[in-house]
């Protein structure tokens, strides 16, 4: 028999793996092609490229879905010097094996249809049927750094994360690995790095070593057991301009954490708590006004909580993916053991001064 969300959660690996292929390529062979959006966040060939990949691999599969996507092809209507550098990435990217390749659907017909497929990830999102959320790359500065990124994939359900897949090129594939954002100076090929960690509702989180074929064997995982503040590693952005670092360290320190946090980029952080490599993930808000986006958390959200962790905003609610393209009900993010969010989020508050 097969089990709830077996299909989805096999075509989202798949299509997290080939669209990590691209990313991987962008950083070893070409010029980034970094663009700024209207925010002034940068935006790659690499980001556009992994999300015509992963939409026409949803489409071909589900093509009644919903998207909600970060990027949009405005850009690259307007510039088709940029628009031939992503379809000739596109064009060439396949998975090494045939059958896995065939499950996504093959190849996109020509640089046209890359920018419709491109543009179907426009849904306003919501808390009514399918909606798949996609971060073709996460952490694009981290990317850009040679650092920490993440392809990252889910499927909500009437506003509930169902499915999620984070690929993590730059992380170490052994999951006892010690916590860090480093990858090695002067690292110049994959050996040892690249995992894919996932979870079904219900069915726990996964890590397995990141592919360029047929998926790789996975291992369950789960949240370190923490019963000792003073031994407990967090993770917080690189970004200050993402998460509050100096309210964080007021934090550990009031909560007895000895440790320095460790800085990394993207949805890599989930990750690296949902295998016990690091303990908490805080994400303190930095703006009153600055909502964060469903694709940036659905996928890690489900994970952590699968691997046994706790998923809130500082006011300790739960995030709520159903209310549009945003997280506009919620403010910042605390992740962390079961046993010890509580004491988080108290200490959270006090420090932020959150009644
Ligand atoms: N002011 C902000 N507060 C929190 N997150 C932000 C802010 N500005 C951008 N981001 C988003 O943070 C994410 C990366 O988080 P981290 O620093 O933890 O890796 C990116 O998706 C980035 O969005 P964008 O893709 O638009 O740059
Ligand atoms: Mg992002
Ligand atoms: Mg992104
Ligand atoms: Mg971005």
């Amino acid at each position: 028999m097969t089990s709830l969300y077996s299909r989805e959660l096999e075509i989202a690996q798949l299509a997290v793996q080939r669209a990590s292929i691209l990313t991987k390529r962008v950083f070893h062979e070409t010029s980034k092609g970094t663009v700024s959006k209207d925010d002034a966040s940068p935006v790659t060939i690499g980001d556009f490229g992994a999300q015509a990949l992963i939409i026409s691999a949803l489409k071909h599969n589900f093509p009644h879905d919903e998207i909600v996507a970060e990027e949009e092809a405005t850009e690259l209507r307007a510039n088709p010097p940029l628009r031939d550098q992503i379809w000739e990435l596109v064009r060439t990217t396949s998975l090494d094996d045939v059958a896995a390749e065939g499950l996504l659907g093959g190849g996109i017909k020509d640089a046209d249809a890359m920018l419709d497929i491109i543009d179907q990830g426009n849904s306003k999102g919501g808390k009514v049927g399918r909606v798949w959320t996609i971060d073709p790359i996460d952490g694009t500065k981290g990317f850009l750094r040679g650092g920490q990124y993440a392809v990252c994939l889910a499927l909500l359900e009437d506003g509930d994360v169902k499915v999620g897949a984070i690929g993590c090129p730059n992380l170490p594939v052994d999951d006892a690995a010690p916590l860090t954002a480093d990858i090695g100076a002067n690292a110049t090929d994959d050996e040892g790095r690249g995992v894919l960690f996932s979870a079904v509702i219900g069915q726990g989180a996964t890590s397995r070593p990141l592919k360029v074929g047929a998926l790789a064997e996975g291992r369950s995982i789960s949240m370190k057991p923490l019963t000792d503040m003073s031994n407990a590693s967090f993770c917080e952005s690189v970004e200050a301009g993402h998460s509050n670092q100096s309210e964080s360290a007021q934090i550990a320190q009031k909560l007895g954490i000895t440790k320095q946090s460790v800085r990394m980029d993207s949805q890599a952080k989930y990750g690296s708590i949902a295998r016990g490599a690091g303990d908490i993930y805080l994400r303190l808000p930095t703006s009153k006004t600055y909502q964060e986006k469903i694709w940036d958390h659905a996928a890690g959200d489900l994970i952590v909580r699968e691997a046994g962790g706790q998923v809130t905003d500082i006011k300790g609610n739960r995030l709520n993916f159903g209310v549009g393209r945003t997280l506009a009900t919620n403010s910042g993010v605390i992740a962390a053991p079961k046993a010890v969010h509580s004491q988080v989020l108290s200490v959270v508050q006090e420090v932020l001064g959150v009644k």
